[in-house]
């Protein structure tokens, strides 16, 4: 006979707050929770910040850091800077005290007014029109640029400024789930946009770019944003020519600087450097995009806001870490910058190393922008150099599935065809400090996979013993927790725990807690581009790449690197779309660790 048990009378939990804005208000700010304009929340997260650390009724102008531009050689002005500065990491406060603001909202009143020029070299480029253009709309379509904004393309492609606007056009779109005057508000935007043709390397086209942007500047403040878009072989002429000709003579000047920083240790110094020559190291915005990921950047909410989190979070509770980037396509089109560089130097050097920096380190101080790179690169130099044993490398080769042949990598028109270039490479890395001692940091990153993906997995250790080891047979290894962060797509942070199967029997299973964000949070997450766009506007330096940071990056994969190619080692094939090599199954087992991502249930 059926026994029932009486069911647990239902309580009802409170509603959980569905806002990310109310969760940055202070309990006093006087914003509407009702109010649905993004300025007003933009002012309210102001205010918000401004509560915690300045009492001067929210109009907080940014406390001047000089700008550094170089006249000519050796000699430095110091113009003001009306730049932001960021409270304790919050995106808090104002360019000047009537800057930032709405543009339904009209002028302020009081306060010389300032401008932000944005010059987009490059243009004509891929990253340009995918992703930097976009980026900007989305800014100015959320009401996140200043009142006075103007953008400028500079290419050598001859264009007019109605060519440049439809080519922008094109590549334009609204939030899914805002689409409110999407039109007029691309329009608007568009008018914004200007065109100078030019070469990179002479001072006199930088001259007639200075030239126009002053037009639009007016008596305005000016402050002036490159981003460099260009291969890198021209970075220095670029520099060069923006800061002789058309820096902000009474502003602060920022170069966004695009990665690849060189492809070693030495001619990033040398990068790095050449830099220097015109630029202040605060000038200099190298970006890494990964760090504009809402799940790279909530790496640190995770961990130093949830004490359940931060004790677990060392060699003692975690067995191994996995980093893993995955894309289901190859190189299509970008072979001829790929093949000199490779995915080390494309993936793991930079985006997947920094996420590593983000995880392993202490506690900053605060949350300033030189507080964490501090912890960042104190993480990146404990870290142990890079052996070739330690390393495993692949090149796709063609395949043909369901009658579609898919192209090797050697097949692109653009790539030699004895490449050795890796399109594929699994690493274990080590961090030689007391918190993380012989816990194995893992990396896969590779093109033309079964899938495209990115994620940070942690697996814990075994429960010491473990009461319900007989309902895990013999592989212990199954049963052990692991925190999942995808980054992307669809972003999700979920646990794996054991759980008891309701029913009588004493059966587990593995279940997820699951925090799907498509589930919990209806607002479309915004693309890392802006994020960092709109950090460089604001003086935030935080999710950019200090150049000590880089060296040391480079000093870990440089000798690796370096042998690779010395000794011409060649790359474990695998056919486009599937796994990957198998050696990345050898390296993990070397270390005792079973990839994660493995199955189709993970
Ligand atoms: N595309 C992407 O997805 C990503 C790109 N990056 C980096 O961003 C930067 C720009 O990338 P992307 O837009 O793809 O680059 P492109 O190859 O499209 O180059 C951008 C523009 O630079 C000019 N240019 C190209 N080659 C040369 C050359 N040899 N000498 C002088 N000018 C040249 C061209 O403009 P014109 O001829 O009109 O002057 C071109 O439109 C690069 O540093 C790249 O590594 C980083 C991450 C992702
Ligand atoms: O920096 C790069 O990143 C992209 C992948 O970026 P994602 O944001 O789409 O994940 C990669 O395709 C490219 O090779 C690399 O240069």
């Amino acid at each position: 006979m059926a026994v029932s048990f009486p069911k647990c009378p239902s309580s009802p939990l409170p509603p959980l707050q569905t806002s990310n804005r109310a969760c940055s208000l202070p309990l006093s700010a006087p914003f509407q929770v009702g109010d649905s304009s993004k300025w007003a929340l933009l002012e309210a997260t102001k205010r918000c910040h401004l509560s915690v650390s300045a009492t001067n009724g929210g109009s907080a102008v940014a406390p001047v850091e000089p700008s550094k531009k170089v006249q000519d050689s050796g000699t430095k002005t110091t113009p003001t800077d009306h730049s932001t500065k960021v409270e304790n990491g919050f995106r808090p406060t104002v360019f000047s005290s009537n800057e930032f603001q709405d543009l339904k909202t009209g002028p302020d009143d009081s306060g010389r007014e300032s401008t932000v020029s944005i010059t987009v070299v490059g243009a004509s480029g891929d990253l340009a029109k995918k992703k930097i253009f976009p980026a900007l709309f989305a800014l100015y379509y959320e009401g996140f640029l200043p009142k006075h904004f103007t953008i400028f393309g500079y290419a050598r492609s001859k264009m007019t400024d109605v060519e440049l606007r439809e080519m922008v056009s094109r590549t334009l779109n609204c939030r899914i789930d805002q689409r409110e005057n999407c039109d007029a508000k691309m329009e608007e935007f568009l008018k914004r946009c200007f065109y100078h043709s030019g070469q990179y390397d002479s001072e006199a086209h930088f001259v007639e770019l200075d030239k126009k942007l002053k037009q639009h500047e007016g008596s305005r403040i000016s402050n002036r944003l490159y981003y460099l878009s260009i291969p890198p072989n021209i970075f220095l002429d670029v520099v060069k020519c923006t800061s002789l000709a058309a820096s902000s003579e009474n502003g602060w000047t920022r170069v966004i600087v695009e990665k690849p920083f060189g492809r070693d240790a030495e001619s990033s110094a040398a990068l790095t450097r050449g830099l220097k020559q015109y630029l202040h190291e605060d000038q200099i915005f190298r970006i890494d995009h990964y760090l504009g990921k809402e799940l790279v950047e909530n790496l640190s909410v995770l961990r130093f806001s949830n004490l359940v989190f931060e004790p677990l979070w060392s060699r003692q509770y975690i067995r191994n870490v996995q980093i893993i980037f995955s894309e289901d396509f190859g190189t299509e089109g970008r072979g001829g910058y790929f093949d000199s560089y490779g995915i080390i130097r494309d993936i793991m050097q930079n985006h997947l190393l920094q996420i590593v920096a983000l995880f392993a380190m202490e506690t900053p101080t605060s949350l300033e922008a030189e507080d964490i790179r501090n912890e960042k690169v104190k993480v990146l130099r404990s870290m142990k150099t890079l052996e070739i044993d330690d390393v495993v490398i692949g090149q796709y080769k063609s395949h043909t599935r369901g009658g579609v042949a898919y192209p090797g990598y050697t097949d692109d028109k653009t790539v030699p065809n004895d490449s050795l270039t890796p399109t594929f490479a699994a690493a274990a890395l080590f961090i030689n400090n007391a918190r993380w001692d012989g816990v194995p940091f893992l990396m896969k990153a590779g093109k033309a996979l079964h899938t495209k993906r990115a994620e940070i997995r942690v697996q814990f250790r075994h429960v010491p013993g473990n009461l319900y080891k007989k309902c895990f047979g013999t592989d212990l290894d199954r049963a052990t927790n692991e925190l999942v962060i995808r980054v992307q797509p669809d972003e999700a942070i979920y646990l794996k725990i054991n759980n008891k199967i309701p029913g009588l029997g004493m059966r587990l299973d593995r279940s997820n807690l699951n925090l799907h964000y498509a589930a919990r949070y209806s607002k479309e997450i915004p693309c890392a581009y802006e994020r960092l766009l709109l950090d460089a506007i604001e003086g935030e330096r935080r999710l950019f790449i200090r150049s000590d940071e880089l060296d040391a990056a480079w000093a870990l994969f440089t000798p690796l690197l370096k042998e690779l190619e010395e000794k011409r080692i060649a790359p474990e094939l695998y056919p486009y779309g599937s796994r990957g090599p198998v050696g990345a199954h050898y390296l993990a087992a070397k270390y005792n660790v079973r990839w994660g991502d493995l199955g189709a249930e993970h």
